[in-house]
């Protein structure tokens, strides 16, 4: 093979044809080896160089490698030759974790194909069939990859069959490798350029773009990730954005690979960047399309919003530092669109928001994003889901445990089984019971199946008969009891004695389920003080009165703000 790697200067993307070009994604189960693949295509193509150090490099946030998964989806331009021509290949690498499926899905509407990376030895696992039935409902060509076949019990015989099976993709489709020894990869550059077809849009038609990610860039403002759909852009032409019919000027285009790669065009096919002085995030709307000025397009259908699935409060630390976060979140928020943020203020907390969340794990990278990418330091209160109250006298009826659906047996070492479960049966801690108890054999994937009617109640938390609006939670009756315990015994913890006693209850309604007392004490900060001196006593009892300007009052019990934080805060795990 020979690989010209065009150098900065000298990209040509005129010398791309449409047909020239294939656009296609790396789905697959978490861990099977997209990033590994990423990696070596990129290597082969001439795109990185081969060395220790050029390791999972699409994954460039620091969560990503600190976790060691693909959070966010990274696109690079490859250029590769084959039987004398040369193409343009647009690789896009995503998450495999159920909770950034979104990313994927996204990712989709700029690809006519996917790589579908199945694990030898583990063979299709829950997210491999999910992200098979994303790229089969877009109608993308779908190319099955077998990897790691290196591993001493790699199985890939067992895993075609289980391909052919349950996904009903020919086995002689299969291509066997290992990403991390780069066997065979070679074989899949072939296959992409052979089996994937090329966009359907034409230089000659009005510019069209689609904006499939962006992010924020404190410089340049937003630099949007397009896919070009039809016609071409130039640096300097004035763009239009179809959602708010803003005027804009390209000031920057370019590739991505991937590193940016500046060039004076884009066109038809082609995947990349652009930067047009959008300085407010809200102007970058993820799934928008863009056309030039006085040459109107129909848009695009755009991105069906993502539907959170946990929510949970979120404040600053301290609230003198509420308008930096604002700006961090609407910042990160550009880049993963499929938090959903709300306005919220609480009378312990302060103002903060409400954040929708994909899942819990979609949470935990959110916060560590928000320290990590913006310095921010946040309370995140106990994640919730949503429910729907219906007013009435009529009791909400029955409690729906898990309902199964179906079963279909994969071959004679697995089976997948479909199931119908209260939702916040499994965002907590479902997955991690599940890995236990089938020591790690199992995989889980979920999608909304609606509300359904359950057995739930209020509970509210009582300090000296007073109710503790921010502690009050939604949960199923036959959870309340324990958890109400938890929570009156990890408040007993933190707030400091008083000098009359106080009553921890936890309520439902006018029936006290659970009750710790806090007994009584008073803290004499003069005890130590002999004698009489009087400057030193004031500033003692000046030190108190501070102190209590960090306690929130209910009814005349003083509350540290560390205590509701402490009870809110999901327990680590
Ligand atoms: N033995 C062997 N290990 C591999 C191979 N490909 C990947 N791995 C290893 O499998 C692990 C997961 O690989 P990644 O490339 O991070 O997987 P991923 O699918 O990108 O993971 P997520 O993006 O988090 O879903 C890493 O430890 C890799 O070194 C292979 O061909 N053979």
């Amino acid at each position: 093979m020979i690989n010209t790697q065009p150098d900065k200067e000298a990209v040509d993307l005129s010398k791309f044809p449409v047909d020239r070009i294939r656009n296609f994604c790396i789905v697959a189960h978490i861990d099977h080896g997209k990033s590994t693949l990423a990696d070596r295509l990129l290597e082969m193509t001439g795109a990185i160089a081969k060395t220790e150090k050029n390791k999972q490099v699409l994954d460039k946030l620091q969560v990503e490698r600190e976790r060691g998964i693909t959070v966010k989806a990274q696109t690079a331009s490859l250029f590769y030759h084959h039987k004398g021509q040369q193409y343009l290949l647009n690789l896009i690498d995503t998450p495999g974790h159920v909770d950034f499926s979104y990313e994927v899905s996204r990712s989709l509407s700029a690809c006519q194909g996917v790589l579908l990376i199945v694990d030898a030895n583990q063979g299709i696992q829950a997210q491999t069939v999910a992200n098979f039935y994303l790229a089969f409902e877009a109608q993308l060509a779908i190319i099955p990859v077998i990897n790691k076949i290196d591993l001493k019990n790699a199985d890939p015989d067992r895993v075609e069959s289980q391909i052919e099976k349950v996904l009903d993709i020919p086995k002689e489709e299969c291509i066997r490798i290992s990403a991390k020894l780069g066997m065979n990869v070679e074989k899949v550059l072939q296959a992409v350029v052979e089996r994937i077809p090329p966009p359907t849009g034409s230089i000659d038609e009005p510019f069209k773009a689609l904006v499939f990610d962006s992010n924020f860039d404190h410089y340049r403002g937003v630099v949007a990730n397009i896919a070009v759909v039809g016609g071409r852009v130039n640096k300097g032409d004035k763009i239009v954005s179809a959602h708010l019919g803003k005027t804009y000027e390209v000031n920057e285009l370019g590739l991505l690979r991937p590193d940016e790669h500046p060039t004076q065009k884009l066109f038809a096919g082609q995947v990349g960047y652009m930067v047009a002085g959008m300085k407010d995030v809200k102007e970058a709307q993820i799934g928008d399309t863009l056309h030039l000025q006085n040459q109107p397009v129909e848009a695009l259908p755009g991105f069906k919003p993502a539907k959170a699935m946990v929510f949970a409060g979120m404040y600053p630390v301290d609230q003198s530092e509420y308008p930096a976060l604002r700006s961090a979140m609407e910042r990160l928020t550009l880049n993963d669109s499929s938090v959903t943020v709300q306005k919220d203020s609480s009378l312990a907390l302060g103002a903060g928001w409400r954040l929708g969340f994909l899942g819990l794990l979609h949470m935990e990278v959110f916060n560590q994003r928000l320290e990590q990418e913006y310095n921010a330091s946040v309370i995140i209160t106990a994640p919730t889901v949503p429910y729907k109250a219906v007013l009435s006298s009529a009791r909400l009826i029955k409690n729906r445990r898990a309902v199964q659906k179906n079963m279909v047996y994969i071959d004679d070492q697995r089976v997948m089984m479909k199931y119908l479960f209260p939702l916040n049966e499994i965002v907590v801690d479902f997955y991690d019971l599940l890995k236990s108890l089938s020591s790690g054999y199992a995989s889980f994937d979920y999608e909304n199946a609606g509300y359904q009617a359950a057995d739930l109640i209020k509970m509210d938390i009582l300090l000296n008969g007073q109710p503790v609006e921010e502690l009050t939670t939604i949960i199923h009756r036959t959870r309340s009891y324990s958890s109400g315990k938890a929570m009156c015994e990890r408040l007993k913890e933190s707030i400091p004695r008083q000098m009359f006693e106080i009553a921890v209850q936890a309520a439902i309604g006018s029936k006290v389920i659970a009750r710790e007392t806090i007994k009584p004490y008073r803290k004499n900060v003069l005890a130590k003080c002999y004698g009489g001196d009087i400057t030193r006593k004031m500033k003692l009892l000046k030190k108190q009165a501070e102190g209590k300007k960090k306690m929130r009052r209910v009814g005349n019990v003083d509350v540290p703000k560390d205590a509701f934080i402490s009870v809110l805060k999901r327990k680590e795990k």
